[in-house]
């Protein structure tokens, strides 16, 4: 708390000194104004810091603002500004202005010339605040783009792929708006380009991290992955899918929704054993049936069409669980995305190897400073400073905040709670206030949209199919009487202004459908009141959400079919009113969120070890893709590789040897000296000296030193990233595999780390192996331009 103080007060000094400055950038021609960028950077060069310039930088954006887009950043947004310079999380309410407010950092964190980045959760944000604030950075000299090609700059070529160079000059922009998975895959992809030329990214510098909440905490867990090479597509999955379809609830499985647990019983096993005609479902020989058993059981008892995942074109597509979105290009890993497909009887898409794989915490650990803003990150608190070091502080808000969030409706079932909540909209919609219908998905947000025009009333439903018409919807949506119905895609960062004479009806009305988490909850609210406007919120929740549902416990859901019973006995909508429930329901909400923390914790340690495993890789990597020459790496690869080579044929029979020299060397017959084979120390050296003079013929037919070395880089670089594939693979399916040894009593984030260590030396050593084989076995030749091809075998 004191802490806390002592911050606040040094942010208030800073933002006393930004003030100092106001009246002299008014007095500033525009040219003057300007011209401040070059002083700034010259007093860079000389060795200020960045702090020591922020005052007159800030005020410098902020006349800006004010000059190009008639807005001057408030006190409370410099504050915001300044906090996010720190490297801290700025709370600010929703509809403050963070947008306005991120101007500030980005333009000072920029001057140092190693780039500055805003990233928001999906790219309609990015798009919106870069076309809105790009005309601010440019006219004060600094280069901004989006890093991905505008929806409106698209036109027809969005098929076309976009090149090394075009990245380039995005991300070597000054100012960068992108969205964070955006990011995730451009750093995967760069990652495994093998030519530096074909590179675009340079190191991660300055990131300040729209709705910080949602892309640390909420998707924390989610690794974006990189897949390639496919794998043979397994016909167990149909089998499994038709096996747990035949299974009886409670005899053969039992679900545990509040723990995210399903298994067999003994009974469920043993139908397993007699189904796939197998002795033992737990023997190492079975563990095939047993990952698909547990992949379909998953796809059928957590995953919902509507909620999760939308079937669409024949296709599974991802649902974003925290906005509603569809995940494009995302696919579960370890075959839960066939699984899927197989419920739901549509092909099966190929079953990938995951290449690379990185979760938001590590990508944003790689970069120099980072800091973050939204409207609702105090909750979460001592999570941030915990897990990620990061300080949240609260700026109080620009004109006090005079929305009222009325206390939820609760009522028994689904329906009872959707017609009260339309019953309400109705209401609103006579008296001409805007709604905002909020549905707890895509299934129920077509189910409100009917029943609405069931009373005849014209609204526009804005969910993952219509995303395109987003802006538009917007637009509409806080005109008087308007109705948008929609999934929490709306939720956040949508800025919904008052049309006319809406103020006067008490401002937009923010209905919400759908038991939620608090913080979800409140970026719902947010949608209204903002800026000191009116609005109201309240939510319409039902004991059948599926918040409720996965999280409840037995005492809850025995007073629930207690309640069922009555309605069934003729008693119509019934709603609950009293302190207790509104307790039980507190209670569960509790649960359920120190239960995602928990979880977050977990995948945290995991990918703590994958953290530290990608680094070495990618510092061994670095180094072969720059190397001007990399005959000695190539020399002491080989050495390791035949030491391995040898360790592994401890017979040393000639049989074997000549076996080994076919599979790594040379296809043709070799002369052995007989003698040798009982030598360890001559037989290497006959290895060593065969290899060199494999590697002198091919150098023959190589035009220069030049070309010699991308050959080699191509080769060790094809050894090294098979490698690396085949780890990330193994990682994940590990990760999968004994997440759920926690429930039987042992540590799975310690059994995992010994695991994935002893698996990454092992590929550094097989890697050495598979390098001999792409020098060795390979083909090269020159083509017509006078290129280098190779083919690997
Ligand atoms: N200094 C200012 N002067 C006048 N209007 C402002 C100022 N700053 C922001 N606004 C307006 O306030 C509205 C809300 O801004 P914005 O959408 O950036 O809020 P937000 O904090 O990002 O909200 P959310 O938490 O919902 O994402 C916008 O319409 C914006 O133009």
């Amino acid at each position: 708390m004191l802490l806390d103080q002592i911050e606040k007060h040094r942010v208030r000094v800073l933002l006393n000194r930004v003030n100092r400055w106001r009246d002299r950038m008014r007095a500033m021609s525009d040219e003057e104004l300007q011209n401040q960028t070059a002083i700034l950077r010259e007093q860079l060069a000389k060795g200020k810091t960045l702090e020591q310039i922020l005052p007159r930088a800030y005020a410098t954006v902020r006349e800006a603002d004010y000059r190009i887009l008639g807005l001057f950043p408030y006190d409370v947004q410099v504050m915001g500004a300044i906090v996010l310079h720190k490297g801290y999380i700025a709370e600010m309410k929703t509809g403050e202005g963070k947008t306005l407010t991120a101007t500030m950092p980005l333009y000072l964190n920029a001057l140092e010339g190693k780039g500055a980045m805003l990233v928001t959760p999906n790219g309609y944000l990015a798009e919106r605040d870069e076309t809105q604030l790009a005309p601010v950075y440019e006219w004060l000299g600094l280069t901004v783009s989006t890093a991905f090609r505008k929806l409106s700059d698209s036109k027809g070529q969005s098929e076309k792929k976009i090149s090394a160079a075009e990245k380039r000059s995005w991300y070597n922009s000054d100012i960068i708006y992108t969205t964070a998975s955006g990011l995730a895959f451009d750093f995967l992809f760069n990652n495994l380009e093998t030519e530096k030329a074909n590179q675009y990214l340079r190191p991660f510098n300055y990131a300040v991290i729209d709705e910080v909440d949602e892309v640390l905490l909420d998707e924390a867990e989610s690794p974006f992955v990189v897949a390639n090479s496919p794998t043979v597509l397994s016909n167990l999955y149909q089998a499994a899918d038709d096996f747990v379809t035949s299974l009886i609830p409670k005899r053969d499985y039992r679900l545990k929704r509040r723990d995210n647990a399903v298994w067999l019983t003994y009974h469920g096993v043993r139908k397993a054993e007699a189904y796939f005609r197998i002795n033992n479902l737990y023997d190492a020989s079975s563990r095939e049936i047993y990952r698909h058993i547990a992949l379909a059981l998953r796809a059928h008892f957590f995953l919902k069409n509507g909620h999760d995942y939308l079937v669409t074109d024949g296709k599974v597509v991802l649902l974003d669980e925290a906005d509603g979105r569809l995940k494009k290009g995302i696919k579960v890993s370890t075959g839960l995305h066939q699984a899927i497909e197989q419920k739901e009887h549509v092909d099966l898409t190929e079953n990938q190897r995951t290449a690379a794989s990185i979760t938001f915490p590590s990508l944003f650990g790689l970069f120099n400073k980072v800091s973050g803003m939204s409207g609702t990150v105090k909750v979460s608190e001592e999570e941030f400073i915990n897990v990620y070091n990061m300080k949240v502080i609260q700026i109080p808000t620009n004109k006090p905040v005079i929305r009222r969030d009325l206390p939820d409706k609760i009522f028994v079932t689904t329906a009872d709670k959707l017609m009260a909540a339309i019953n309400q909209t109705i209401a609103f919609h006579k008296i001409g206030r805007p709604v905002l219908l909020v549905a707890g998905s895509v299934e129920n947000s077509e189910i409100i949209s009917e029943l609405l025009l069931n009373h005849g009333i014209v609204h526009n439903v804005l969910n993952a199919f219509n995303e395109s018409r987003e802006a538009a919807m917007i637009r509409e949506a806080g005109q008087q009487g308007a109705v948008t119905v929609a999934t929490n895609m709306a939720g956040r960062g949508t800025d919904i202004k008052l049309g006319k004479g809406v103020k006067e009806k008490g401002g937009l009305a923010v209905i919400g459908t759908e038991m939620l988490s608090e913080r979800v909850k409140l970026q719902l609210a947010g949608r209204a009141g903002r800026q000191g406007d009116p609005g109201t919120s309240q939510f319409y929740i039902s004991l059948e959400d599926k918040y409720i549902s996965q999280a409840s416990t037995a005492r809850f859901k025995n007073y629930y079919r207690h309640l069922i019973a009555k309605k069934n006995d003729g008693k119509p909508i019934i709603q609950l009113h009293g302190p207790r429930i509104r307790f039980s329901l507190l209670m569960l909400q509790n649960r359920v969120s120190s239960n995602a923390e928990e979880a977050r914790k977990q995948t945290n340690k995991y990918e703590t070890t994958m953290k530290l495993q990608r680094k070495s890789f990618h510092e061994i990597r670095e180094h072969v893709i720059t190397s001007k020459n990399l005959e000695q790496t190539v020399q002491r690869w080989i050495d390791e590789g035949i030491d391995e080579l040898l360790k592994r044929n401890s017979q040393k029979s000639l049989n074997e040897i000549r076996n080994m020299i076919n599979r790594h060397f040379t296809y043709n017959d070799i002369e052995i000296p007989q003698p040798i084979l009982s030598n360890p120390k001559q037989l290497k050296e006959f290895l060593k000296k065969l290899s060199n003079q494999i590697l002198t013929q091919k150098r023959v037919q190589l035009i220069n030193e030049e070309q010699l070395n991308r050959f080699y880089r191509k080769a060790l670089l094809a050894a090294m990233d098979e490698g690396w594939t085949d780890q990330v693979d193994y990682l994940t399916k590990l990760k999968a595999y004994i997440d759920g040894w926690g429930a039987m009593g042992r540590d799975p984030g310690y059994i995992y780390q010994v695991r994935a260590f002893n698996q990454f030396e092992q590929m550094l050593r097989e890697v050495k192996i598979n390098t001999i084989n792409k020098l060795l076995l390979s083909t090269i030749g020159i083509n017509e331009k006078q290129q280098l091809i190779v083919s690997f075998n």
